[in-house]
């Protein structure tokens, strides 16, 4: 789309978009059915509350088998608070019903082929051939926090960058408990996988803006991808659109005041040697907006990923390939997501066979 300099949003408020262009359509296999998420089976959640007590044995169980059977699941009484959550959300509704001269501010730049990957922007294609989401998104490099680039961060709303602030020590703190009790299911030493990174991780935070869409059924949010870091943390608004697959069905993840969706990444699945998976997942979209906050917790751009040497032995061969975390994001963005979500195809060439 050539008139693509605008974001989505923007040509969907000025009434420029009555039908979903070419670009924008899925595949028939690809489209959402009545009967997706149809189905009652809801994702285990996991009350975090009381786990340096009594209750770790249990939730650690609850852990293994969530990473097992889904590489989903919701967290409560997590520690991060409420109303943090709540500001957080409202803030970023602020943000995006800035007019588009105002969010433009922070347009993140196009760099050759490349979607941009931080400031705001679309997620259109500039290129022929190359599939569109039907989504905006606003990207910060959060933590460490010498990689922030403030002049990228809104300014408005005027209390914005310090509720990112506390919001990525908070959920830093959680995504770091969350890899304990990870690292206990698999039966490595507490620490362990926070160890394994050093304890230095990158956080990317990251805002989805899913506009109003006309037909809603032949378009995607986001097509089906894993992620390619540790962990991410899915903040909702009220309004479903997030499905996971589960044995082949995608099931919808409901969305509850208060609660985290956690999914398991792809570096969990290489560093458990495949016991962990991770899970495909997809937004679709409807007529209302949606706003969803996905922050991704990564290994630093050195890190030489790969199966656990402890969880390896003469029964269990590695399943994986190690590499650098930098090399494996590069055959991820090659082999699909900025063209268009393909799902786990990028996981291939790591295999043993
Ligand atoms: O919008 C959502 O609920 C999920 C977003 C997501 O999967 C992502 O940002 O990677
Ligand atoms: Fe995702």
């Amino acid at each position: 789309m050539s008139n693509a300099r605008v974001t989505l949003q923007e040509l969907v408020e000025n009434g420029h978009l009555n039908t979903v262009p070419d670009d924008f359509l899925v595949s028939e296999e690809d489209r959402v059915k009545l009967e997706d998420g149809s189905c009652s089976l809801e994702l285990p959640v996991i009350d975090m509350a009381g786990i340096e007590g009594e209750r770790r044995g249990l939730v650690v169980q609850q852990i293994r088998s969530a990473c097992k059977e889904w590489g989903f699941f919701q967290v409560k009484d997590h520690g991060v608070p409420l109303s943090l959550m709540k500001k957080m959300q409202q803030e970023l509704r602020q943000f995006f019903d800035l007019s588009y001269e105002e969010k433009s501010k922070i347009r993140a730049k196009t760099v050759g082929d490349s979607l941009p990957d931080e400031g705001y922007s679309d997620r259109m294609s500039h290129k022929e051939g190359r599939s569109s989401n039907w989504s905006d998104k606003l990207r910060l490099y959060t933590l460490p926090v010498s990689g922030r680039r403030y002049e990228l961060w809104p300014t408005h709303p005027p209390s914005f960058r310090e509720t990112v602030e506390a919001y990525a020590e908070e959920t830093d703190k959680l995504m770091r408990r969350i890899l304990e009790l990870i690292s206990d299911s698999l039966e490595l030493e507490t620490s362990h996988l926070n160890d394994y990174f050093s304890g230095k991780y990158q956080q990317v935070y990251q805002v989805n803006y899913y506009p109003s869409c006309p037909q809603p059924d032949v378009t995607m949010g986001l097509r089906k991808h894993s992620d390619n870091n540790v962990l991410t943390l899915v903040l909702q608004d009220g309004n479903p659109g997030l499905q996971v697959r589960k044995d082949g069905q995608w099931i919808t993840v409901k969305p509850v005041e208060g609660w985290f969706v956690v999914n398991v990444a792809d570096q969990i699945e290489l560093l458990s040697n495949g016991r962990y998976r991770s899970v495909e997942h997809r937004v679709f979209v409807s007529s209302k907006p949606r706003i969803s906050l996905a922050t991704f917790h990564a290994p630093t751009n050195d890190t030489v990923v790969g199966p656990i040497p402890e969880l390896l032995g003469p029964k269990e061969r590695p399943r994986y390939k190690a590499c650098l975390f930098s090399e494996f994001k590069e055959s991820f963005y090659y082999a699909g997501w900025a063209k268009a979500l393909t799902g786990k195809g990028h996981l291939d060439h790591l295999l043993v066979v």
